[in-house]
C-alpha cells in the first residue's frame, strides 16, 4: 500500500506544528589554502512538518552549502541539522532534489525520467516490476498536473527548457520524499515562464505536501512560494530576518501585484545585505 499522504487532495496551510527539522547553532568552514574559512556562523532555525520556506542572502553567503548539509551529501561538522530530533550523518533517502540545471537522462523519455528515483529507491524499487501499472499512473498523475500529460514519449531534448524543469519537479516528488530541497530551480528560466513555474511547484507541493526548502536570488518568487522567508547576512553568515508570509493560499500570479505582496517583497529587501 502506498502510504496515506500520496497526493491527498489536501490543502496545504502554514499551521503545522510538528517539527520536522532543526537547525541548532549550524556553522560551517571549508579549507582554502590550507586554512579554514569561516563561511556559515550560527545559524539556528525549525521548519514544521508541511512547511515552505526560501532562504535568500547574498552570493556565497553559504545557501548550497546549506542544502548540501540538509542532504547529508555535506553533514555539517559544527552544530547539528536534526530531522525528526535525530541528527544528520549521511545522506538521506527520502529528500528530492532539483537544480538549476534540470539533469534529465537524455536517452529516457519523460514518462521514464519521472519514474527513475522509484527503480532506486526503497522500498519502491523492491516491487518496481510488480508495480510498474501504478507507478506509471503516479508518473502520469504528476505530469497532468504541470501540464506535460502530452510530453510522456518525448525526449529530453524535444521539451523546452520550462517543460524540462516541470518533468524534473515531477521526478523529485515521485517518491513522496518528506523534504524537497530547491536550489535556483527556475534560475535559468525567462520571467514569464519561471512565473508560471510558481504556480505548478504551488501546485504539486500542495498535493505532495512536503517539506520545501527553496534556495532563490527571486524575493517575488520566495514571497510567492513560502511560509517563511529567512535572509542571509553576507559571510561569515547567519540568520538575520525571517518573515512569515501569511498570504492565503493556493495563491496566483494576480497576488503579486497586490499591496500585501509588495510590503511583504519590501520588507525582506530592506533587509539583504551586499557582501
Ligand atoms: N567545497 C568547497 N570548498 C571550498 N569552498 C567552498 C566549497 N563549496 C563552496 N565553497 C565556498 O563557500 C562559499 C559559499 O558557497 P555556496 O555555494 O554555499 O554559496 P551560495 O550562497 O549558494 O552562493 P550563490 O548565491 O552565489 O549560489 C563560497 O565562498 C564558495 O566559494
Amino acid at each position: 500500500m502506498l502510504p496515506a499522504k500520496h497526493f491527498a487532495e489536501t490543502t496545504a496551510t502554514n499551521t503545522a506544528s510538528l517539527i520536522l527539522l532543526e537547525f541548532d547553532r549550524v556553522g560551517l568552514e571549508y579549507i582554502v589554502d590550507n586554512k579554514p574559512k569561516r563561511i556559515i556562523e550560527d545559524v539556528s532555525l525549525s521548519i514544521n512538518e508541511g512547511e515552505f520556506v526560501s532562504i535568500v542572502g547574498p552570493s556565497g553567503c553559504g545557501k548550497t552549502s546549506i542544502l548540501k548539509m540538509v542532504s547529508g551529501l555535506n553533514p555539517t561538522a559544527i552544530g547539528e541539522i536534526r530531522l525528526q530530533g535525530k541528527k544528520i550523518t549521511k545522506p538521506l533517502k527520502n529528500v528530492g532534489i532539483a537544480f538549476q540545471n534540470p539533469v534529465l537522462l537524455p536517452w529516457r523519455n519523460t514518462l521514464k525520467n519521472v519514474l527513475l528515483p522509484l527503480e532506486v529507491v526503497q522500498p519502491y524499487k523492491r516491487e518496481y516490476k510488480q508495480r510498474l501499472p501504478e507507478y506509471k499512473r503516479m508518473a502520469q498523475e504528476l505530469l497532468a498536473t504541470v501540464g506535460l500529460q502530452d510530453f510522456q514519449q518525448q525526449l529530453p531534448w524535444q521539451l523546452s527548457g520550462g517543460m524540462r524543469q516541470r518533468a524534473s519537479l515531477c521526478r523529485a516528488l515521485i517518491h513522496q520524499p518528506e523534504i524537497l530541497l530547491l536550489d535556483e530551480p527556475f534560475g535559468a528560466l525567462d520571467a514569464f515562464t519561471r512565473e508560471e513555474m510558481w504556480v505548478m511547484l504551488q501546485n504539486l507541493w500542495m498535493r505532495v505536501k512536503c517539506v520545501g526548502i527553496l534556495i532563490t536570488h527571486d524575493l517575488r518568487e520566495a514571497v510567492f512560494l513560502s511560509d517563511t522567508v529567512y535572509v542571509m547576512s553576507p559571510r561569515p553568515s547567519s540568520i538575520i530576518y525571517q518573515l512569515k508570509i501569511d498570504l492565503p493560499r493556493p495563491r496566483t500570479l494576480e497576488m503579486c501585484l497586490t499591496d500585501d505582496f509588495n510590503h511583504l517583497f519590501s520588507d525582506i529587501r530592506r533587509h539583504i545585505r551586499r557582501s
